[in-house]
């Protein structure tokens, strides 16, 4: 049988910021989304339930990582990822290129794709763009992504170039195979990834190429890679305007929630990041006044939480010098506390900007969030 077709929609736009929504086999998603990261199956010291009651429409899966451990075929015969993790809702995962080139040990990238060992056992892998399809659809993921190669920032203009149009021929070889195992029929989609350094013509030269391959949203890669945020937020205006107006755009690894407000009024519908539950670990908690970091002793005798306006529990029951307390004791509450409340911030915002996009008063919205930050 045939699944509905993956869909966008677009509901609304003010200025070049988008309010719209995908629908996939496991829902809908709203944009613009943030996207918590669940690299190993599961959102650290989250209950799935709680990520969605957040408002969390998706969580990421990382190929790289399950494919070492437990292997994609078992997670298939256990059922998918969906199954796995107890996560019924849309989920995403990366293709594993980027992983590959920052985890995994002795990388050789060639035409063919990347050989690696794994960081876990040292044991060899070959990851091509058929493979990486191959796994993600045995993981059952929802929306996937081609192989492509990420280079870090800054590179000469000929590296971006050889790993940009690499790129464009994984693309190729990542929605045939992608075809040829029946994802369309299925409602699942594939983005293209457009690559090109910090290069304009480069960048606008893959998002056209992108263009005219029949991909089902579209990300933008190789940025949030260590260059200063007006070099990316100058590649979004570059290279949102030469992506289809009618598919997903999907920033990858981006970012603090400037980076977010910016990127949204830039055009960007998707985003991942890490930053709001790895600062959770660390202790970092994100308000609606700026950063607090409950490692600094000032907070030891603070009887405030750290945000009574709050509807979640973590920002509003916990006083400052009890989560200083949890975080210098290493006691786990302190993750779990601190990772919830940063994702309802973050969830918070994303419903804040996605309800003021469709009312018109995105740039007031903007503004008055910053204003908050002291
Ligand atoms: C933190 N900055 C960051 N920049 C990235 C660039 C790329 C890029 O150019 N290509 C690919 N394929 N992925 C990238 C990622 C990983 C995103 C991710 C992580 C976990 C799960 C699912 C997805 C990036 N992350």
């Amino acid at each position: 049988m045939t699944a509905k077709p993956f869909s966008f929609r677009l509901i609304a736009t003010d200025g070049a910021a988008r309010r719209g929504e995908i629908e996939t086999p496991h829902g809908l998603v709203r944009t613009p989304a943030f996207m918590p990261v669940g690299t190993q199956a599961t959102v650290k010291a989250m209950y799935p339930d709680q990520v969605r009651a957040l408002g969390s429409d998706v969580v990421l899966g990382n190929t790289y990582h399950l494919m070492l451990r437990p292997t994609a075929e078992r997670v298939a015969r256990l059922g998918g990822l969906h199954r796995f993790m107890n996560w019924p809702h849309t989920i995403l995962t990366d293709s594993g290129g980027f992983q590959v080139m920052s985890l995994a040990q002795l990388r050789k990238l060639d035409e063919t794709g990347v050989r690696f060992q794994s960081h876990i056992d040292g044991q060899k892998y070959h990851l091509t763009p058929e493979r990486s399809i191959e796994i993600q659809g045995l993981l059952g993921s929802d929306i996937q992504m081609q192989l492509d190669e990420c280079i870090g920032l800054p590179a000469p203009r000929e590296e971006a170039q050889r790993a940009m149009e690499l790129s464009l021929r994984w693309a190729e070889r990542s929605r045939a195979q992608f075809e040829a195992m029946g994802g369309p029929a299925k409602g699942q989609g594939l983005y293209g990834i457009v690559q090109g350094g910090d290069v304009a013509e480069l960048r606008i030269a893959s998002a056209r190429a992108l263009a005219d391959m029949p991909f089902e949203g579209y990300s933008v890669g190789g940025l949030a890679v260590g260059e200063p945020q007006d070099v990316m937020l100058k590649m979004l205006e570059i290279t949102t305007p030469a992506m289809p107006v009618d598919k997903p755009r999907y920033l990858m690894g981006v970012g603090t929630p400037e980076d977010i407000l910016e990127s949204v009024t830039r055009g960007i519908d998707q985003f991942d990041c890490v930053m709001p539950t790895r600062a959770g670990r660390h202790g970092l908690a994100y308000t609606r006044y700026g950063k607090v970091n409950l490692k600094n002793a000032r907070h030891a005798d603070d009887p405030r939480p750290l945000d009574e306006t709050s509807d979640c529990p973590a920002a509003r029951d916990y006083s400052r010098a009890y989560l200083h307390h949890l975080v210098k004791a290493g006691e786990g509450l302190a993750a779990m506390l601190l990772t919830w409340n940063n994702l309802a911030y973050y969830q918070h915002l994303m419903q804040g900007m996605r309800d003021a996009i469709e009312a018109g008063t995105f740039q007031d919205f903007r503004a008055a969030v910053k204003a908050d930050w002291v």
